[in-house]
């Protein structure tokens, strides 16, 4: 079975050299006397403590400290433009999508977006498979499961219709009305030739558990399809940043008199300091059994990433024809489900059509080989029984916590995607403002149309 990398394997990657931004110098003037003068101490630039302190300024005229152990803002969303041009994301791929008119109203407010349907597909290992890669050849397939992938895979399939695939399908999941962990949820869907192939090693590699160690709910994340559909989200509002994730972050915060914020701080090293400075109360982001370190519980448990980088540059003539930009792969996100390789996925940033003009017609390209482990910053609760009940005990300390309201992915232990991450702080800050609930706002019925786009650029 694959191991996640540790130790010596990881030295000489070295990501904090590829930063790309140039933030307000005073976010690094440390906690001076200007921080003392404020309504909400805000622990985390990402997209909760970012929503907290621009709604406290715009919809209250609070002011706000923003402080984030970090050297820059916009938390695990955070994008920049590396030393060759590319637009990458220093924690992983993101992609945008809701449901939500209410988030997509407010994301438009600080970004212009370009509409973008995110396409992944996964190499599955087969001898006579077409894409080689690594010394091994794979067939390339639609992810999520469709029915071109089931033909794909098994040509004797044979499906021409949603019925033929739904037919297949039923021939073989298991029927279960409420799947107990993410085996049962992907066996009742997907039935077991699918289950082997695409969810069940992919997520041992993830999480270092097995599909029936997590909750059904991780697993149901990826649809099976009988139709011919390929996009990985089926949300109505799918769309990239036009200059990029940080960007957004930048036009929240940036340039407010109502918003401090103060970089390479560690809240917990100032924690008394803090805690003063915060006229009504202070809003923690980050891990919730951080903030409880010392009250003696078990730790939850996280899951983290690491990226491999590479520069590629293709051949010539052969590997560019027609004058076509080079690619290493055929897609922006290609999963790697099997067990043959210990890496989860490849992402190619040159992919997104909001890269620089420049990066699109680079003749090399960069991808990141994708790994995950259980050190390091924590990216994913890991949501099964055990967790969910010792996150409960740290949710009853933190309902009791004078003064701290606990936001977000990490202080909430809840496997949000970045639309659920921006309602669940607008919803929130509602609540602890008493400001008026959705419904009785007017902006549900304004979601803006695609913004008339020029070229992308670069984070300010
Ligand atoms: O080929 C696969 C894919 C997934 N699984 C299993 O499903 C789990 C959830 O997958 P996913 O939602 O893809 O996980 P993640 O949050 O890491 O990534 C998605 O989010 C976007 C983006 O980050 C959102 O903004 C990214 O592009 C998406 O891929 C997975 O953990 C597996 O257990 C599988 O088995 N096989």
């Amino acid at each position: 079975m694959p191991r996640a990398l540790d130790g010596d394997e990881w030295a000489g990657v070295d990501v904090s050299c590829r930063r790309g931004n140039d933030h307000d110098p005073s976010w690094f003037a440390g906690l001076d006397a200007r921080c003392e003068d404020v309504d909400l101490v805000i622990v985390g630039a990402g997209i909760s403590g970012c929503v907290f302190a621009e709604r406290a300024s715009r919809e209250l005229g609070l002011r706000s400290l923003v402080v984030d152990k970090r050297d820059h803002i916009g938390g695990n969303c955070y994008d920049f433009i590396n030393a060759k041009g590319f637009r990458v994301s220093q924690y992983g791929v993101h992609l945008f999508h809701t449901k939500h008119a209410r988030v997509w109203e407010y994301v438009n407010r600080f970004s212009a977006w370009m509409a973008y349907e995110h396409r992944v597909k996964a190499a599955i290992e087969r001898e006579d498979g077409e894409y080689e890669h690594g010394g091994k050849r794979y067939r390339v397939v639609p992810v999520p499961p469709n029915r071109d992938t089931i033909n794909a895979l098994y040509p004797e399939a044979n499906l021409t219709s949603d019925e033929d695939a739904r037919a297949w399908l039923d021939a073989r999941r298991t029927k279960n009305d409420e799947p107990k962990n993410g085996e049962e949820s992907a066996l009742t869907r997907a039935g077991p030739e699918l289950y082997e192939a695409i969810f069940k090693y992919y997520t041992k590699k993830q999480w270092d558990k097995y599909p029936e160690e997590l909750d059904a709910s991780v697993l149901a994340r990826i649809p099976v399809r009988e139709n011919t559909d390929d996009r990985y989200f089926s949300d109505e509002h799918q769309a990239l940043p036009r200059d990029g994730y940080t960007r957004i972050f930048e036009n929240m915060i940036m340039g407010d008199p109502n918003i401090l914020v103060r970089l390479n701080v560690d809240f917990f090293e100032n924690k008394d300091v803090l805690q003063k400075m915060a006229r009504k109360f202070v809003v923690f982001t980050g891990p919730i059994d951080a903030y409880y370190a010392s009250q003696g519980l078990p730790k939850l448990e996280y899951r983290s990433l690491r990226f491999f980088e590479e520069y590629h540059e293709g051949a010539g003539d052969e590997d560019t024809k027609n004058d076509e930009p080079f690619f290493y792969q055929p897609c922006l996100q290609l999963n790697y489900p099997g067990p043959e390789v210990e890496h989860t996925r490849i992402v190619e940033y040159k992919h997104k059509p909001n890269q620089p003009r420049a990066a699109r017609e680079h003749r090399g390209t960069v991808i990141f080989r994708e790994y995950s482990c259980d050190h390091g910053e924590p990216y994913y609760p890991v949501p099964n029984p055990a967790n969910r009940e010792l996150y409960e005990k740290y949710r009853e300390m933190a309902s009791k916590e004078p003064g701290v309201v606990f936001v977000g992915r990490l202080a909430s232990y809840k496997y949000f995607n970045m639309d659920q991450a921006f309602l669940n702080a607008l919803e929130i800050f509602d609540d602890v403002m008493d400001v008026p609930k959705e419904g009785e706002r007017s902006n549900s019925a304004t979601a803006p149309k695609f913004t008339d786009l020029g070229e992308p650029d670069g984070p300010k």
